[in-house]
């Protein structure tokens, strides 16, 4: 076997880090699958629930629709996980993967189900905890963190990049710090490409990573979350405040569509749980 080349290995360190997410989020699947047995159990509902299920079906396939997912990878990553969740709570799975299922089901199906909110925390607790995903995301190469963060950010700033506003970064060194993961990048406008750089920082903004998940997922405006100094900026005062002026007022009609509804549910699931593990210390509950 000729030897792995650097880059090819870089790669494979970072695709072992997404399995390792794969395989934590498939845990955190089954742990709130035997809750939700435990939930059916204690208010006399069947286990199985096959208009759930076709309902969590067609939820995966528009999802996947909309960030370009193969419709066949979706359906056999849910298909796997809706086995497994009823093989944990001692169901056969359902072999014809709900294509019998009728119109009545999925109806049934989208019916609201009103759940108190402290179950509703109690059930966000069970997923992992955020410095598991911390050691995850550090484990990820730098280099490897510099080239999504990029991607991340072309994509996110197209409009004001392609409209010039991004100009007062040609040259100048700004930093983003997200304190609870204990990661740190420092960006800057080469020509027209943003790219994350090694270079100290002369202005930084700084926050934890659900705060600036609500920013980018547009949950939370710029100036509160400045306000109430959940982001800060230290450095160079003039390169701060252009950048913080900028956050302002990102055109976030212009984010596509897909992007914006994953940043979305990406941070309503991350302060749904950030208020559940608080509310769970302060109860003294186990986190
Ligand atoms: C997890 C549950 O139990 C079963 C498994 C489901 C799933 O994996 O999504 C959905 C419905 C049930 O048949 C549930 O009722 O929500």
């Amino acid at each position: 076997m000729p030897a792995e080349p650097p880059a090819l290995a870089r790669v494979r360190h970072a695709i072992d880090r997404v399995d390792d997410a794969l395989l934590l989020l498939l845990a955190a699947r089954l742990r709130l699958a035997r809750r939700a047995a435990q939930c059916k159990r204690s208010a006399g509902l069947p286990l199985r629930d096959p208009a759930r299920e076709a309902r969590v079906r067609a939820r995966a396939d528009a999802f996947a629709g909309r960030i370009g997912l193969p419709a066949a990878t979706a359906r056999r990553a849910i298909a796997l996980a809706i086995d497994d969740a009823c093989r944990v709570q001692g169901l056969t799975p359902d072999l014809d993967q709900g294509r019998e299922a009728g119109a009545t089901r999925i109806i049934a199906a989208t019916m609201h189900n009103t759940i108190s909110s402290e179950t509703h925390a109690r059930v966000l607790r069970l997923l992992p905890p955020p410095a598991r995903w911390a050691t995850l995301l550090r484990a990820c190469p730098p280099a490897l963190q510099r080239q999504l963060l990029e991607r991340a950010m072309t994509r996110v700033l197209a409009a004001p990049l392609a409209s010039g506003a991004l100009a007062f970064l040609q040259g100048r060194y700004l930093g983003i710090e997200v304190t609870d993961l204990a990661l740190r990048w420092v960006v800057t406008l080469d020509g027209e490409r943003l790219r994350a750089v090694e270079q100290p920082a002369q202005a930084c903004v700084r926050g934890t990573a659900t705060d600036l998940l609500l920013l980018a997922g547009r949950l939370e405006d710029a100036d509160t979350l400045f306000f109430q100094r959940r982001l800060v900026l230290t450095g160079d005062t003039e390169l701060g405040l252009t950048a913080r002026n900028l956050l302002e007022r990102l055109p976030w009609e212009q984010v596509p569509l897909g992007l914006r509804i994953a940043l979305n549910r990406g941070a309503r699931l991350a302060q749904a749980a950030r208020d559940a593990h608080r509310e769970g210390a302060g109860n003294g509950a186990s986190a």
